[in-house]
């Protein structure tokens, strides 16, 4: 990767640990492209709490306790509280059942959509959100602040089944389907945002040739994160048919930090939140006008990525765990 003269880039990563957000969040704190400023946790792979708890303790094993976390909504931003967990993907504790103890750290008072604002309102265009799980911190966040849309400098979505079938469903992926109604808040909020989909992330796998090279590195990332890829295999194997895993979230991160590593078309997305296509995003490429106004209409254009360079993908991902 090229490197630049440029501060890094400051990032907060939203994120419901979860395997792959482990191994994203390890691979963003060895980016010297980016500066973690805090990690805000939200649903989705486990519940609020719990994913507070795993954020805590990533951070303490990786030794940056100076990293805030800032706990996010426990209920959907229509207030549902019949949320979808995902255990059998991450295991019931989201880290593989490795039953770790629990983190000696305490999350910060601020909620994660207040953290979101100050920051935003801190550095105007200079904070990249990588929201790795259901958007509602988020939108909450659109919500408090009118100018948060235009104060953060980019959302970088892990999101979205964009021309391919979901991962809930044929409709829905998982994170959008967490929270179709904050994920539609968030496409139309005018914001810099860009949706990294499973379009994209399933052409970066993860093989267990690899897995064994992480073993066998002697990197302290890479050494733990083998401990807790077990039930990861284990469910693309059961789902997929395939000796290895997709790498989503370290994906979508590596997109924040370097772009050059994917490309992206613009055009409107909107997103189902209501019957048995709940979840579904739906890009409108803006290349026919309508004769009537369509619920499309007049909506802001975000970035949906296309391709990405998955070898240069893996090569850091495997890098910089193993370097760790
Ligand atoms: O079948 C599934 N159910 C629930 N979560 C899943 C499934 N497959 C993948 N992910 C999780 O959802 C995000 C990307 O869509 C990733 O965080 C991935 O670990």
């Amino acid at each position: 990767m090229e490197t630049t003269l440029q501060p890094p880039k400051k990032i907060i990563i939203d994120t419901d640990p979860g395997i792959d957000d482990a191994m994203a969040i390890f691979v963003a704190l060895r980016s010297p492209e980016v500066e973690v400023i805090g990690l805000t946790t939200i649903y989705g792979n486990v519940c609020t709490t719990l994913a507070t708890r795993n954020a805590l303790h990533l951070l303490e094993v990786a030794g940056r306790t100076d990293i805030p976390v800032a706990e996010g909504s426990h209920v959907t931003i229509t207030k549902g509280t019949k949320l979808r967990r995902a255990d059998f993907v991450h295991g019931a504790d989201g880290l593989g059942n490795q039953n770790f103890p629990p983190p000696e750290g305490k999350p910060i008072e601020q909620s994660a959509a207040a953290f979101l604002v100050q920051k935003a309102n801190l550095y105007p265009g200079k904070v990249t959100v990588v929201a790795l799980g259901p958007l509602t911190n988020i939108a909450l966040a659109i919500q408090l602040d009118p100018a948060f849309a235009k104060n953060i400098g980019q959302i970088v979505v892990l999101g979205g089944a964009f021309a391919v079938n979901g991962s809930v469903n044929p409709a829905a992926e998982t994170n959008i389907f967490g929270d179709p109604d904050a994920a539609d808040i968030v496409f139309t909020s005018g914001a810099d945002v860009l949706a990294v989909g499973i379009n994209v992330t399933h052409q970066v796998v993860l093989t267990d040739t690899d897995r064994d090279k992480l073993a066998q590195s002697g990197g302290k990332f890479a050494h733990y994160l083998c401990k807790i890829l077990d039930v990861y295999f284990s469910y693309h194997h059961d789902s997929y048919c395939m000796r290895g895993v997709y790498l989503h979230d370290p994906t979508a991160l590596l997109a924040a930090v370097n772009p050059s590593l994917i490309t992206y078309t613009e055009g409107i997305v909107r997103v189902q939140t209501i019957g048995i296509t709940r979840g579904l995003t739906l890009f409108y490429n803006k290349q026919k006008r309508f004769a009537e106004v369509t619920e499309w209409s007049d909506k802001p254009s975000v970035k949906v990525a296309v391709t990405v360079d998955a070898p240069s993908v893996l090569k850091l991902v495997m890098e910089r765990l193993t370097n760790s």
